[in-house]
């Protein structure tokens, strides 16, 4: 009986809330690496509704009603074509004609093309308010030519009739069918002429095809946080591990825990940024559950756990923020390590998306949730809480190379492509999550789901595990489940050479700009002109006099 009435409030739930089951997730399967792969599905899928839903607006107001394609209407529902990331933009590598991409391609998209995505784009950016459509865009256009160059002096007047100027001019034998030349031809005007521009040459029969392939309208880069303050939209959950959605959650059968857990949560969907974070009064059983993990965490850690791990322990027990007998409230922790490492904490509902939860530790800031685990599994939980957060994650959060890895981490994941973030969070699984470290020839566990996992980390240091070296191109896409204890861990010389291999690593990845998290404005800066960077460098100049001043008044009293 109670297990039907969970199952109808799990199937409402679904239908309210549930990020994975109404978008069809198979939520039996448990795996981050799953969830992030499905996310990116259900993004795409959204993009795509969000493409055709612009083209049939486009449609219905009369822009491109004149052109019609392989005799079928643009926006026809049936035929609707979908984007392909990545067609489009191969044929402008290096902003050059690339004639290796001449070809089956090229041809392909012409057939398939309607509204493009770089033309919707376009068309919103310049929708947003009067200035943004004054706005002056650069953007490439691809022309097929059918009679010959003949047809340039008319693209050449067209462009200066919309008051734009041509930067770049280039052409070569068409290897599409009917079609002589391919121009590509580099323009700067306002958006709302460059659709003119478009339009208007789409209207002539000499051109096969129009194409707009921009280097920077494009939002090929997903969005991500500036601000810390931006965090406040960085709470996207996924709830398959939530009690009311997993029958394997030990709070699944229990309305009360579920109430409570519901209840905490509401606090974090309120949170906003700069808000203290509400205290909890814990009741007695949440409270005792909290001091069985911490008399055992207690017990192993001299043994088992990292250096760097005791020895913020210990200042967290001197702080009176780690007492056996009561949880420590989240506020009182966020500015323990505010003064350590400058990290703070905002209340999380529950486990978040792997971008989201990445994007908060560019900012220094470790959204943590703030409900307990059922009484009844005080050893092992199937999805994160404050226990898991405290013991697990804070000590490290209080040690200063740790935590510049861990926000190494998070800056990596803004604006990282989807399977970037897949293998991000993959790194952040075998080491923030999982990691061993050497000490001495002795094997320490340094992961907070082991740390917070009495069983897991017992396993992880008997003989069963594989260990390996922790290496990131390899560690970054070992496929893992988080059902059970771990199969494989990897082990790190040392936080230091964590960290060298992974910036190493992170170097070689595709995103095509650096970013810095300016501390004093608590923003993210995208090092993207030569003004940033000299001011940048002047500031690193005027720190690096105060450093050799500082050596040589310490040399000067040595020798005095
Ligand atoms: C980045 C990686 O996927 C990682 O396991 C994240 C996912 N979301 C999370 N969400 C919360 N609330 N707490 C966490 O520890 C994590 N871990
Ligand atoms: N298994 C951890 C909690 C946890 C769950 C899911 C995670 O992704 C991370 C941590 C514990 O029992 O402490
Ligand atoms: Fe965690």
């Amino acid at each position: 009986m109670a297990v039907a009435a969970a199952q109808k409030n799990r199937e409402m739930f679904a239908i309210k809330k549930s990020y994975s089951i109404e978008n069809g997730y198979p939520s039996r399967r448990r795996s981050l690496v799953d969830d992030a792969r499905f996310e990116t599905l259900v993004v795409k899928q959204t993009k795509q509704s969000v493409l055709e839903e612009a083209r049939a607006r486009a449609n219905d107001s009369g822009l491109d009603s004149e052109f019609i394609q392989d005799g079928v209407p643009i926006g026809n529902g049936d035929n609707s074509p979908t984007v392909e990331d990545g067609t489009q933009q191969d044929e402008t590598k290096n902003g050059q004609l690339a004639d290796a991409d001449i070809g089956d391609d090229a041809s392909k998209t012409d057939e398939d093309y309607t509204l493009t995505e770089e033309e919707i784009i376009l068309q919103n950016a310049a929708s947003e308010s009067p200035e943004a459509e004054q706005a002056i865009q650069q953007a490439a256009l691809l022309l097929r030519m059918r009679d010959g160059m003949g047809s340039l002096a008319r693209v050449l007047k067209t462009v200066d009739n919309y008051k734009g100027c041509v930067q770049h001019l280039e052409t070569r034998p068409s290897q599409v069918t009917d079609v002589q030349f391919d121009a590509l031809v580099k323009v700067s005007m306002s958006r709302n002429n460059l659709l003119q521009l478009i339009r208007s040459l789409r209207q002539s029969t000499a051109f096969a095809g129009v194409n707009l392939m921009t280097e920077n309208i494009s939002s090929k880069t997903p969005w991500f946080p500036r601000h810390a303050s931006d965090l406040d939209n960085c709470n996207h959950l996924m709830t398959k591990y939530e009690p009311e959605l997993d029958m394997n959650h030990p709070g699944f059968a229990d309305k009360e825990y579920r109430e409570r857990r519901k209840q905490i949560a509401e606090i974090a969907f309120a949170y906003k940024y700069g808000d203290p974070i509400p205290s909890i009064s814990y009741k007695e059983t949440e409270n005792a559950t909290w001091q069985r993990v911490f008399n055992t965490v207690l017990d192993l850690m001299p043994k088992h756990a990292c250096r760097e791990y005791k020895a913020a322990f210990t200042k967290l027990q001197e702080a009176d923020i780690f007492v056996p007998h009561r949880i420590p409230q989240l506020e009182d922790v966020s500015n323990f390590l505010r003064k350590h490492t400058g990290f703070t904490l905002r209340p999380a509902a529950g486990l978040l998306t792997a971008r989201d939860f990445l994007a908060s530790l560019a900012f220094r800031v470790f959204q943590s949730t703030q409900y307990v685990r059922h009484a009844n599994s005080p050893f092992h939980t199937p999805e994160p809480d404050c226990i898991h957060e405290l013991l697990g994650h804070i000590p490290l959060l209080a040690d200063p190379s740790f935590a510049q890895f861990s926000q190494e981490i998070g800056l990596a994941s803004l604006g990282a492509s989807d399977s970037e973030i897949e293998k991000l969070s993959t790194v952040y699984w075998f080491t923030v999550e999982f990691g061993l470290c050497k000490e001495n020839h002795q094997l320490k566990a340094y992961g907070a789901a082991l740390l917070s996992s009495i069983g897991e980390l017992l396993h992880a240091l008997s003989d069963k595990p594989e260990l390996r070296p922790f290496e990131p191109a390899s560690t970054s896409v070992q496929p893992y489940q988080d059902q059970e204890y771990q199969p494989i861990y990897y082990v790190a010389e040392s936080f230091e050479d964590a960290k060298d291999k992974f910036r190493r690593w992170v170097s070689a990845m595709s995103r095509p700009f650096e970013v810095r998290f300016n501390p004093h404005t608590e923003r993210v800066e995208v090092l993207d002109t030569v003004d940033k960077l000299e001011t940048l460098i002047w500031q690193l100049n005027t720190e690096m006099l105060h450093l050799t001043n500082a050596v040589k008044k310490l040399k000067g009293t040595h020798f005095e």
